[in-house]
């Protein structure tokens, strides 16, 4: 995502524990990028890291931003029970998708398989009676970040684990049909921002379809170029972005600077 940022000059390699935090522009001007690490437990300890100190020194991040590539889900009839019709009737809904190559912003980041399995099937750990399952970035956030970047909205999961069956991305589809795109580390990063009362952002450019394993089928380089493309023409919605809607359940959030915890 630097790319996205080259007039800002070479950036500023801040080591961190764990982490090195790259520093874009100046003091309180700029925008910070981290490489966050695959998966939610390591993306969400590099943010968490970053945040902290940055808490520490004086200087708390206004906003936390995760950008990288996803699976997008195709679109698909839904399922609905006990109703008839065959799944191309024009009485069931369709449910969105999102091809290679699109970019998706995340209006909810939900970790898909934090919970349990039971032999009734799968049981959020909301339902267990811990923790959360979903977070919101701010509404008029995404909604701005949308329409300059042109990428749909939609839920965004997190897994731990890569679908490669049809099955599975069937069985994602059914729980959560806002789904459009499934990653690897937003619900982490989400985690940590919210620990901080920081507010999150996630934005995917989809790199392969959600569904049986094909690697002949990833289009790495088109997402990047998407993504980095989508970056640039959010950049200056983040600049002027007020962080006047509180953050989910928290206080606001005390600085305007920008962050970008990046995950690739
Ligand atoms: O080996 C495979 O079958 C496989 C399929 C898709 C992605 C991977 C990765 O190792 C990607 C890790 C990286 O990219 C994000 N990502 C991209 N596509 C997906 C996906 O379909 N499902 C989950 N994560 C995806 C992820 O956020 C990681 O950062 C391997």
């Amino acid at each position: 995502m630097a790319r996205a940022f080259a007039s800002a000059g070479p950036p500023r390699e801040v080591p961190l524990p764990g982490v090195a935090v790259h520093r874009l522009g100046g003091p309180g001007t700029g925008l910070d990028l981290i490489a966050a690490g695959v998966g939610p437990a390591l993306a969400a300890a590099s943010t968490a890291t970053a945040l902290t100190a940055a808490a520490l020194a004086g200087a708390p991040y206004g906003l936390v931003v995760c950008v990288g590539i996803a699976g997008g889900f195709a679109p698909a009839a839904a399922e609905l029970p006990g109703r008839p019709g065959s799944p191309g009737s024009p009485h069931r809904p369709r449910l969105p998708g999102a091809p290679v190559g699109s970019l998706v912003l995340a209006d909810e980041i939900t970790a898909a398989d934090l919970g349990a399995e039971t032999a009734d099937g799968f049981l959020p750990v909301t339902d267990l009676g811990f923790g959360t399952v979903t977070h919101r970035p701010p509404e008029s956030l995404v909604r701005a970040a949308a329409s300059a970047t042109g990428a749909a909205t939609g839920t965004v999961l997190t897994v731990s684990t890569v679908t490669g069956t049809a099955a599975r991305a069937a069985a994602l589809r059914a729980r959560h049909p806002r789904a459009l795109a499934e990653a690897m580390e937003g619900f982490g990063v989400a985690e940590a921002a919210a620990a901080h009362s920081v507010p999150v952002l996630e934005l995917r450019a989809v790199s392969n379809p959600v569904g049986p394993r094909d690697r002949a089928a990833w289009r790495i380089g088109d997402a990047l170029a998407a993504l980095t493309e989508g970056f640039g023409k959010l950049a200056p919605v983040l600049e002027s972005w007020n962080a006047h809607e509180p953050p989910e359940s928290a206080e606001p959030a005390q600085s305007a600077e920008p962050a970008e915890p990046a995950d690739s």
